[in-house]
């Protein structure tokens, strides 16, 4: 073969990994190396490129002739890794065994990508460094994927994952193998498309923000109804999306999520830098993410139904009395410990049973239902109530004291006094109830503070009904 065809190589006098009294190697290097499918480079001790392979100039979209004699730097997406690498592996002193590591790089154009290089030190007969050899391919290479795989097993295989830490463990494995910087699962109903979980290496998104779908790529993913990416956005057909526009958001790949057969939201990952092509493997992982976060959030969901389902009180949509109770006990150990006052008023309704004997036990479970609306709108955001029992209920005021209790009671009153209470088609009736107020002592128990409420909702009844006692306080 011609010296010269052959070694289509560097052949400048500054490079003191002098070819000439080399051609040995670097016809070694050409035989051994051209028709290698990784991307291999040598360059020599000024960093600048000696050899490389065609993979090589493909990579990273040069004519060879166009990378002979150039130093390394124009490969790096960042000038810090540059010198970093320079200052770890490309010197005298570096160590010859081989060292794999993962940095970005650019391409000719400006596309970035994250590449796994391993690479070692070149030496002469007398053992003196002369260059370094690297071995370089896409992080999102097959291995890569199969890698990303077994991460996403390991997760959803963890049973003492929390559902959050799921989720967050998920959206790093998609960062990590696309080397993004922001991951987000949205939340989308209509055209509000709320950031329900995320993460961002520079921290500037945070959960709940909300977009309008149409201000992010998402609206295409969803159009599309798949997996979409774009590698670069400001060399692609949407370069003038506002989310390009407002974001800079030059690669993004995002799949729509579907519970339980419908439209939840997306999974998205996205990077102010330009990225390779996404590849087959790349679209088939976002579908798996897709199809295990569906997995987790109907699971949440179903959970989370449940719970409401245990806590509720079926007829009026009030807590049921556990969950009253468990509420109550919280509040009252808050209220010891920050040293706050809070109250309860124990209410039952007046001649109930007349209701029912009247007109039936359908109007009984209106009157209950509309009594239970109208009690629910008064107090504060932090006030709860309760159905104890059939007309039983409590109201929990945290926070309040006697008097703002009594307010509270008097508010009832006044509303049930101003609404009738619809029955059927003809017959309303007007609701009064007897109550019993509470102000929480310190120490005592959720037995006895409920017991102190319901002997003065007692009183008040036997005092003639429609009226408020209020409790004995615990004697010392
Ligand atoms: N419709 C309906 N009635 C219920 C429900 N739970 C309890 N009740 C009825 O509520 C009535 C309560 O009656 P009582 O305990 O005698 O009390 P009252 O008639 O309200 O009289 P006072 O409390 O003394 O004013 C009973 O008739 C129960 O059957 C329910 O879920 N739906």
């Amino acid at each position: 073969m011609d010296d010269d065809k052959k070694n289509d190589g560097y052949k400048g006098s500054s490079n003191r990994f002098d070819f000439k009294s080399n051609v040995l190697q670097l016809t070694l290097l050409t035989e051994m190396f051209d028709s290698f499918s990784e991307a291999v480079v040598v360059a020599n001790i000024d960093r600048k490129i000696i050899y490389m392979n065609d993979t090589f100039a493909e990579l990273f979209g040069y004519q060879k002739q166009e990378l002979y004699g150039q130093q390394t730097k124009i490969l790096y997406a960042n000038e810090v890794d540059f010198s970093e690498q320079g200052n770890k592996r490309f010197n005298i002193n570096a160590k010859s065994t081989p060292d794999s590591y993962r940095v970005s790089y650019q391409r000719k154009g400006g596309a970035q990508f994250l590449g796994v290089t391993s690479g070692t030190t070149m030496r002469n007969a007398s053992g003196e460094v002369v260059g370094y050899i690297a071995f370089i391919r896409s992080a999102r290479s097959a291995e890569q994927s199969l890698d990303t795989l077994q991460h996403i097993h390991n997760i959803t295989s963890n049973v003492g994952l929390t559902y959050d830490q799921r989720v967050q463990d998920l959206l790093q494995v998609g960062l990590n193998h696309f080397g993004f910087e922001i991951a987000i699962i949205s939340h989308i109903t209509g055209s509000d498309y709320v950031v329900e979980s995320c993460v961002d290496i520079n921290s500037e998104l945070k959960p709940a923000t909300c977009f309008d779908i149409s201000g992010t790529y998402c609206v295409h993913t969803l159009k599309a109804n798949k997996t979409l990416g774009f590698h670069f956005t400001g060399k692609s057909e949407i370069k003038n999306h506002p989310c390009y526009q407002n974001f800079k958001l030059e690669s993004y790949i995002g799949t729509p999520i579907k519970v339980d057969g419908k439209l939840y939201g997306t999974v998205n990952f996205s990077s102010h830098f330009p990225t390779e092509p996404f590849c087959k493997d790349d679209y088939t992982l976002m579908g798996i993410l897709a199809d295990t976060l569906s997995f987790i959030i109907y699971k949440k969901i179903s959970e989370q139904e449940l719970l409401l389902l245990a806590t509720t009180d079926e007829l009026t949509g009030l807590l049921n009395r556990r969950a009253t109770l468990e509420r109550l006990d919280e509040q009252m150990l808050m209220s010891k410990r920050v040293n706050y006052s809070l109250c309860i008023i124990s209410i039952d309704i007046d001649h109930f049973k007349q209701i029912n004997d009247m007109w039936g036990h359908a109007a009984g479970d209106k009157a209950l239902v509309e009594f239970s609306r109208i009690m629910s709108t008064l107090g504060r955001k932090t006030d709860f109530c309760g159905r104890i029992g059939g007309e039983e209920f409590i109201f929990v005021m945290p926070g309040s004291d006697e008097t703002g209790a009594i307010h509270i009671a008097n508010s009832l009153r006044e509303k049930l006094q101003e609404n009738n209470i619809k029955l059927n088609e003809e017959d309303a009736v007007k609701l009064t109830f007897s109550a019993g107020l509470a102000v929480y002592e310190n120490k005592e128990s959720v037995e006895t503070l409920l017991m102190r409420a319901d002997q003065a909702m007692y009183q008040a009844k036997k005092q003639g009904r429609d009226q408020v006692c209020l409790a004995e306080i615990i004697e010392k």
